[in-house]
């Protein structure tokens, strides 16, 4: 029996509301889910139970020390050797982990999503394929305002303080000087079908291939 392949690690990285997860799920629906295991950045926030609620709500949600990337680093690496992974449940509108896992096989293609992910060079350097989102800060800051109050149980002001007090000088900090990495920037993100059907295209080329020589 030959060694199985090792699986290909393609990174969706982009700022908040840029499409990041639109762009995962056009992905899953095209190539098929059952080809793809899935890893989001979002999921590794640290439990903050240990704070008083008031005190979580201080917390910057966009510096690199607030994700246990540590423990993404090992999934990644898990799924490589082909072992499955329970990936944690964060809960975004108490800033806790539940005390659910989302079990994860493995697969030959493997997604990882996130603000941060391109930051720290030893998971930059996971990536077989680096993609980065590109959407106007104004467009993301509208679709943010709108997702937080409907699922993430925020006010208007609340969004709009988090945003100018962290979101944004994270992200000009930490997330947008990472789009010098990527391979492949889409613009406007996961409705985006030119660059998806590029994307798309290359996964389908390589699964098809290795269809062709099993
Ligand atoms: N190209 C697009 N045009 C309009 N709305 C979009 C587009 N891409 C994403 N959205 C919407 O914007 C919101 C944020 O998108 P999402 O993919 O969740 O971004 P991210 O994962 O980067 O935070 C969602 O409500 C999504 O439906
Ligand atoms: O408890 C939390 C944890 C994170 N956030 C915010 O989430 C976004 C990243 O998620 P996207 O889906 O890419 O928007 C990040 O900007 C954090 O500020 C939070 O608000 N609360």
């Amino acid at each position: 029996m030959p060694n199985p392949p090792t699986p290909l690690v393609i990174g969706i990285a982009g700022g908040t509301g840029s499409g990041k997860t639109t762009v995962v799920d056009t992905i899953l629906k095209r190539v098929g889910r059952e080809r793809i295991a899935c890893l989001p950045h979002d999921a590794y926030y640290r439990d903050l139970s240990h704070l008083p609620f008031e005190e979580r709500l201080k917390v910057n949600f966009d510096h690199p020390d607030s994700l246990e990337t540590d423990l993404l680093i090992e999934h990644i690496h898990r799924l490589k050797c082909w072992e499955a992974v329970d990936v944690p449940v964060y809960d975004f509108a108490h800033h806790t982990r539940t005390s659910q896992t989302i079990h994860v096989e493995p697969r030959r293609i493997i997604l990882v999503e996130g603000i941060l992910i391109f930051y720290e060079p030893a998971l930059r350097a996971e990536f077989d394929v680096k993609i980065f989102v590109d959407t106007d800060a104004d467009i993301r800051f509208i679709r943010r305002l709108q997702r937080d109050i409907v699922e993430r149980g925020r006010t208007t002001e609340s969004v709009i303080r988090q945003y100018l007090e962290t979101v944004r000088p994270m992200h000009l900090e930490f997330v947008e000087p990472t789009k010098r990495y990527a391979d492949i920037i889409i613009p406007e993100g996961g409705l985006n079908t030119v660059a998806l059907d590029m994307v798309v295209a290359r996964i389908e080329a390589l699964l098809g291939r290795e269809h062709l020589s099993a």
